[in-house]
């Protein structure tokens, strides 16, 4: 530590955005994600541990990591979780090695969790994260969209739908909501929170010396 109480080393200088995005089922985030990622090279997706089976176009180790029910309780027991709960019935995830790295190294990274993971995110690296709910912009379109998508059987989109409503329940533990109607506009809207937090003081702890060199001249 140096005497300003902060890790010595931060990649670029600052500490790392943990951006966790949070909705109901089908309102956007995984595609936001995915394409906010792309417009930001430097940052990295947190890849969840899931018991739930892949879908259709789904990459193992790169969407999630799949795994079963026993090998998912043995990680549990082996402490390799950061955070991790069960949503739909099935277990999901977030691996403690990445974000323990990511706060080391200063490294930004996007959460797809639900509002469990994001309480828990929150709990334990506070000062890095940053939460982000996602709203759809009508339950109907929420439904609408995840019949769209076509990867779902009709009674996984019923089961999910009845969890909407406890999922948005959350709502005011984030500290950004976005309203997901036009997709260009959600995914602006998540780039300028993404931006204006790199920028915060508390994200730049080599301020404190280069203040202190300046009040010395
Ligand atoms: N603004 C939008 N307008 C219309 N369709 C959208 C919009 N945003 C996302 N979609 C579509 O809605 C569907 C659900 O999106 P996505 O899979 O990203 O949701 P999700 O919140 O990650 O859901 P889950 O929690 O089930 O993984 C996708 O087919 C996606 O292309
Ligand atoms: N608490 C956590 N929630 C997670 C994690 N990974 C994903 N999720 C959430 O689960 C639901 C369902 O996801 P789906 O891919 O099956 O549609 C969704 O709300 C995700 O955000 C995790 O590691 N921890």
């Amino acid at each position: 530590m140096s005497s300003d109480g902060h890790p010595p080393i931060f990649r670029g200088g600052r500490r790392g955005v943990l951006l966790a995005l949070s909705s109901p089922s089908g309102a956007g985030k995984t595609t936001l994600s995915k394409r906010l990622l792309s417009q930001n090279p430097d940052m990295v997706l947190s890849v969840s541990t899931t018991t739930r089976q892949p879908r259709p176009g789904e990459v193992d180790g790169e969407d999630y990591n799949f795994v079963t029910v026993e090998a998912f309780k043995a990680q549990i027991e082996a402490g390799e979780f950061f955070e991790w709960a069960e949503v739909f019935g099935r277990y999901y995830g977030t691996p403690k090695a990445l974000v323990l790295n990511a706060i080391e190294d200063g490294r930004d990274v996007i959460f797809d969790i639900d509002w469990q993971g994001a309480q828990a995110l929150a709990a334990q690296a506070a000062e890095d994260t940053v939460r982000v709910f996602i709203l759809p912009p009508s339950l109907d379109l929420l439904e609408d969209r995840l019949s769209k998508r076509g990867q779902d059987t009709p009674q996984i989109i019923k089961d999910r739908m009845a969890r909407a409503k406890d999922e948005i329940s959350h709502w005011h533990e984030y500290d950004y909501v976005i309203v997901n109607d036009d997709f260009a506009r959600a995914l602006d809207k998540l780039n300028q929170i993404l931006h204006a937090e790199r920028l915060k003081r508390s994200r730049h702890p080599w301020l404190n010396g280069f203040v202190d060199a300046l009040m010395a001249e």
